[in-house]
């Protein structure tokens, strides 16, 4: 390691680690491992497995993980461009697998930026159900949305809020919430030279404070039964076991479901939370402390990946006031809808017919698929929304749903993430370019390219060759282009290119 570790944190992990504290030393000398999450929206496993670049080995606590070799440069391949993988830090592929997502569950991941974790539960739900995903930091959520609009998500919301504004619409809602918590970051320093130089050590003591507020919104936003995965990078037991103590003695309802040591994992460590105590003075319950030796850490000198710590929050069923127990329409509970702040939701309307019109006709030419949700217009722009318009107002909203196309003047252009996210088979015309020509690379690039008209593929005889063509890599959709005349216009975002 070419830096110096903070002396302060040194010091607590030797203290804390005793015999273990050495060959905990010796990962900071080791090579860190590189990871990507094969993205089942677009591929299966065992189909990249056969078509991957990179020589692959299983992560084995991740259903889609695999570690590849530091030169393997995934983020320079066109399969990254048609999000047929994201670039992962091994260990933090573990939470989402713990959530347990079930087939049309609501998913909610509260700090998500810039979306690691939200991808693969987007992916875990393969369409079906919800994924509202959030952050707070303005700047943070533009990432987020672009990592959703390529790797082909249709089912989420995009949020910039607080989880208190969250609350306001959404109490009682979701069926799993992941909090990926903001940290001091301590298991990242190995791979994070910035972090080891930020830290101090009154970060942690700042990062208790936001993820206590977190946590505890995070349960009145859970619907009853629900799961909630906290985790964290960092090592220090205030942020880790001495929080989810607090959560559970605070809230009956709620009890851990033990991460167990498969994989190399290791046990919480109520031990390390027997002397602290709270502002108040108050220290933890003996059944607290072995509570929490169910929740789960990644030691950086057990396994292949860098430090995590992860807990699993199953609450009983109960619902915790009568004030948030007003009925929905889906029967489930909620509480009464209120909007308050201005925000682009404003300008949110219906479609009118002449513009529904618009919409269907470029669908009818270009799609063989129908498209879910309910279409709605923000500006100039139209999704396919996943959630009551109503949930959405007073929120700062990124993206409302599935942004599929703009409305301009007596057409509909489509958008780039209705590309990413659509199959050749879902299409009537479209253009196979191959990862081994240098064809797809000018395409990335933005250039427009020259093709002769039977390189447009159409589903049947009657489709013109002229028009929108959905433009693949080895058969996995990266964008759109208009071919006319032998010329491939090139409608690759400039924001996304290859550079
Ligand atoms: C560990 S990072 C999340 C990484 C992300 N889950 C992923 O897998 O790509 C924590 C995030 O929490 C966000 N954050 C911090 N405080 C927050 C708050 N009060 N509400 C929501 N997000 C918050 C930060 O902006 C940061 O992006």
């Amino acid at each position: 390691m070419g830096y110096a570790l903070p002396q302060d944190f040194v010091a607590k992990m030797e203290r804390l680690l005793g015999e273990e504290y050495e060959r905990f030393m010796q990962s900071y000398d080791a090579a860190r491992f590189y990871g990507i999450r094969v993205n089942t929206l677009k591929i299966a496993v065992e189909s990249f497995e056969h078509i991957s670049p990179f020589s692959l080995r299983k992560i084995p606590w991740a259903q889609e993980g695999f570690y590849v070799h530091e030169e393997a440069r995934p983020g320079k391949h066109p399969y990254y461009h048609a999000g047929l993988y994201y670039i992962q830090e091994p260990s933090a592929m573990a939470p989402v697998e713990l959530l347990d997502i079930q087939q049309d569950d609501r998913v909610l991941d509260l700090c998500a930026a810039p979306g690691g974790k939200s991808t693969q539960i987007a992916a875990k739900l393969a369409g079906t159900g919800l994924l509202v995903t959030n952050d707070n930091h303005p700047d943070r959520t533009k990432a987020l949305a672009k990592n959703i609009e390529l790797y082909g998500v249709r089912n989420a919301v995009v949020l910039n809020a607080v989880p208190e504004e969250i609350a306001r619409t959404f109490a009682n809602y979701f069926d799993k919430i992941l909090i990926d918590a903001p940290c001091s970051g301590e298991g990242m320093f190995r791979k994070d030279e910035d972090m080891a130089k930020q830290w101090a050590k009154h970060s942690v003591e700042k990062c208790v404070l936001m993820q206590r507020d977190i946590l505890r919104t995070a349960a009145r936003l859970l619907a009853p039964g629900g799961r909630i995965v906290y985790s964290t990078c960092t090592f220090s037991p205030e942020e880790n076991e001495a929080m989810i103590a607090e959560f559970l003695e605070q809230d009956s309802r709620f009890h851990i479901v033990p991460i167990g040591e498969d994989h190399g994992f290791a046990k919480g460590q109520g031990e390390w939370i027997r002397t602290l105590t709270d502002e108040a003075g108050k220290s933890f319950e003996e059944t607290t402390i072995q509570a929490v030796n169910g929740t789960g850490r990644l030691w950086p000198h057990r396994l292949e990946g860098e430090g995590h710590f992860l807990a699993v929050l199953q609450h009983d069923g109960t619902l915790a006031s009568r004030d948030e127990s007003l009925e929905d329409t889906s029967g489930r509970k909620k509480k009464e809808v209120r909007g308050s702040k201005a925000s682009a939701q404003d300008q949110k309307t219906k479609l009118t017919s002449d513009e529904q019109e618009l919409v269907q006709q470029f669908m009818q030419d270009h799609l063989i698929t129908a498209l879910s949700g309910e279409a709605v217009r923000y500006g100039q722009h139209v999704y396919m929304s996943p959630v009551e318009r109503e949930r959405l107002d007073g929120l700062k909203v990124v993206r409302p749903g599935f942004f599929i196309g703009t409305l301009k003047k007596n057409r509909f252009e489509p958008a780039h993430p209705l590309a990413t996210a659509l199959r050749p088979e879902e299409v009537t015309r479209w253009i196979h370019l191959s990862s081994s020509d240098d064809e797809i690379i000018r395409y990335l690039r933005g250039e427009t390219l020259t093709l002769p008209e039977d390189r447009v593929q159409r589903g049947n005889e009657s489709v013109p060759a002229k028009g929108y063509a959905l433009i693949c890599v080895d058969g996995y959709s990266v964008g759109w282009g208009k071919w006319l005349d032998g010329m491939l216009k090139n409608e690759y975002p400039a924001g996304w290119r290859w550079t």
